[in-house]
């Protein structure tokens, strides 16, 4: 892939102001992020204070609503996230779907609407460890890709995957090599079938205990482009672990 990697921290519900150090960290290692695409979804809380921090990475949304704005109280549109300073947004993660009964086609129009604000997106599809273990884990991707991410060829470029199995998610579980390398192959097979020619060149992140310690494994994984990571991305020392492996994988 021609791509730099890109390796993106989510800090889910973590994190207050004193976590900004961190913010900072990540971002004065500057000369490891040349080979490296480095961003962070900080909390909403902190979108706007990570960005003013860290001025070199991404800066990101956990999540935004499908609407402009409007009687939706608790919630936050996508052009209110990108004026917080969010250039992209994630959708679809497991724990939204799980948390939130968060549908495809709700999914879809949060992408949709992050697009029409401006952002780029990271739709997340996986399979729980019950769809896996009955041998329906492409099945289920097949579908959350089918009707979570938004179709169009212009919009090939604003649009990273990343598969995350749920059961990989904070259980330092991995799937094997193979086994990712064969979910990232089937999802890329989708995307060009979705995308035509535009979808050999969409990211597809992996997502799923990373640390730094299998990172070089993991991101060497066939059709993987990047790391969606949680856990290992709130402190700056493993989540730099994590973006000086993605940077030897570079120079291999
Ligand atoms: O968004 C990140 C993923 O859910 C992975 O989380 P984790 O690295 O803590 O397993």
């Amino acid at each position: 892939m021609s791509e730099r990697p890109y390796i993106v921290g989510n800090w889910k519900m973590h994190g207050t102001r004193a976590m900004l150090a961190e913010a900072r960290a990540i971002d004065r290692a500057a000369e490891r992020l040349i080979k490296v695409e480095v961003a962070l979804a900080p909390p909403f809380t902190l979108i706007h204070a990570c960005r003013k921090e860290a001025t070199l990475i991404g800066i990101g949304a956990q999540d935004v609503h499908p609407a402009d704005g409007g009687a939706h109280t608790g919630d936050v549109s996508a052009a209110m996230a990108k004026d917080a300073g969010a250039g992209f947004a994630i959708v679809g993660h497991s724990e939204r779907r799980a948390d939130h009964k968060e549908s495809n086609a709700l999914v879809k129009q949060k992408a949709e609407a992050a697009i029409e604000a401006g952002m780029n997106v990271i739709v997340c599809v996986g399979e729980t460890e019950d769809q896996r273990d009955e041998g329906k884990a492409e099945d289920v991707v097949a579908r959350q890709l089918a009707g979570s991410v938004p179709t169009g060829e212009e919009l090939a470029e604003k649009i990273t995957v990343a598969y995350e199995p749920v059961w990989a998610i904070g259980t330092g579980r991995t799937p094997t090599v193979d086994d990712i390398g064969t979910m990232h192959r089937h999802i890329r097979g989708k995307l060009v079938d979705m995308f035509g020619e535009a979808g050999e060149a969409m990211r597809i992140l992996y997502g799923g205990s990373v640390k730094p310690d299998n990172a070089a494994e993991l991101l060497a994984a066939d059709e993987v482009g990047g790391a969606l990571v949680g856990g290992a991305s709130l402190t700056a020392e493993s989540f730099l672990g994590i973006i000086v492996a993605a940077a030897e994988t570079e120079d291999d």
